[in-house]
């Protein structure tokens, strides 16, 4: 057992808490004191999530980005976050760090509160988890494993710019800004999932790829997905184009931090959304584009240790 999904399969066995959701969500919910908290951690290793030179300002907000991300997915408000440091042995770069974590804290509403500092052997990558808590908004909160046959598929923008910021800058080559920006400042859709959390059947968002996450959550509601578009930005189009190569990069890299989400046919996503697929009776992932059947690459997305 190597990889991250066969790992989580033994975790799975037994979680058996309720608020763990079976460990097939993107958060656990709390039922504390009346209130429902949502909570979720996330951790940054150096040259797994970020790259050597990325600008430490930056490191810090996408640190507080993904776990905003895991929170929007749910439509929680934020309410506070824990810090789990290990200082870099530069404190001007540690100091940079603190001003993006700050900036992405003071945007979204969520103060830090507490957390836990160390220092890592020299020569150790970088690595810093946070953990978010934040407040149920709706009665319902949505799983990834409420999808309904007949639901359509949708995503809160398109896919693969911060795949394709990252290969430019591994490439040392020049990119739109765009592209860079989404790799290193993701936006977390926190204000559109508070719109949709009492809409949607089914909601995650998208940090390893649309494919895999797709057929996440195609698996954990019990059905088939059908992928019918990849969306992606002009910028990416005009850098990758729109060949079917370009596309299924596009949908299998990951680090979009999208929302992912299922709502009944006909009913209106109420923020700008982009239908990518549906879903039927079955199981599996298929792709069909253009009117035409087209093979599963042979990785859907990211994933740990493999
Ligand atoms: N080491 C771990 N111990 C306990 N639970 C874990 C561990 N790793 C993952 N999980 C849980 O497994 C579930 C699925 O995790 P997964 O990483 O697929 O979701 P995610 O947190 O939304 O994704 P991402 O890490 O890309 O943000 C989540 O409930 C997560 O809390
Ligand atoms: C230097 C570098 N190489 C590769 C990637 C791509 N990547 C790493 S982890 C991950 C999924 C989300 O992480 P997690 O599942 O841990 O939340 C993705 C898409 C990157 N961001 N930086
Ligand atoms: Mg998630």
């Amino acid at each position: 057992m190597t990889g991250e999904s066969a790992f989580l399969s033994l975790l799975r066995a037994g979680a058996a808490d309720p608020a763990a959701r079976g460990l097939m969500d993107d958060v656990a919910v709390l039922d504390v004191g009346g209130a429902r908290l949502i909570v979720t951690s996330d951790t940054l290793v150096e040259s797994v999530h970020f790259l050597p030179g990325d600008p430490p300002e930056t490191i810090g907000w996408k640190l507080a980005a993904v776990n905003l991300s895991d929170l929007a997915a749910k439509g929680a408000k934020p309410v506070a976050c824990l810090m789990n440091y290990a200082l870099s042995g530069d404190a001007a770069w540690d100091a940079a760090f603190l001003s993006g974590l700050q900036e992405a804290l003071d945007r979204y509403g969520m103060p830090l509160v507490g957390g836990d500092t160390v220092a890592m052997p020299a020569g150790a990558p970088r690595s810093f988890s946070l953990t978010a808590i934040g407040e149920a908004t709706s009665e319902v909160i949505p799983a990834r494993s409420g999808a309904q046959a007949g639901d359509i598929l949708y995503v809160t923008g398109p896919v693969g710019d911060a795949g394709a910021g990252l290969t430019v800058l591994q490439a040392g080559r020049d990119a739109p800004a765009a592209l860079i920006e989404s790799y290193r400042r993701p936006r977390p859709r926190v204000r559109e999932g508070g719109t949709l959390v009492s809409a949607v059947h089914a909601m995650m968002d998208i940090s390893d790829g649309l494919l895999i996450d797709t057929a996440r959550m195609a698996q954990a509601s019990g059905l088939a997905a059908v992928i019918e578009h990849i969306p992606v930005s002009t910028e990416l189009a005009g850098l990758a184009g729109g060949g079917i190569g370009a596309l299924l990069a596009a949908a299998t890299a990951g680090d979009d931090y999208e929302l992912l989400f299922a709502l009944p046919d006909g009913v209106d996503p109420l923020v700008a959304a982009i239908r990518v697929g549906r879903f039927e009776a079955g199981e599996g992932l298929t792709l069909f584009l253009d009117g035409a059947s087209v093979p599963l690459p042979p990785a859907l997305g990211y994933e740990h240790g493999t």
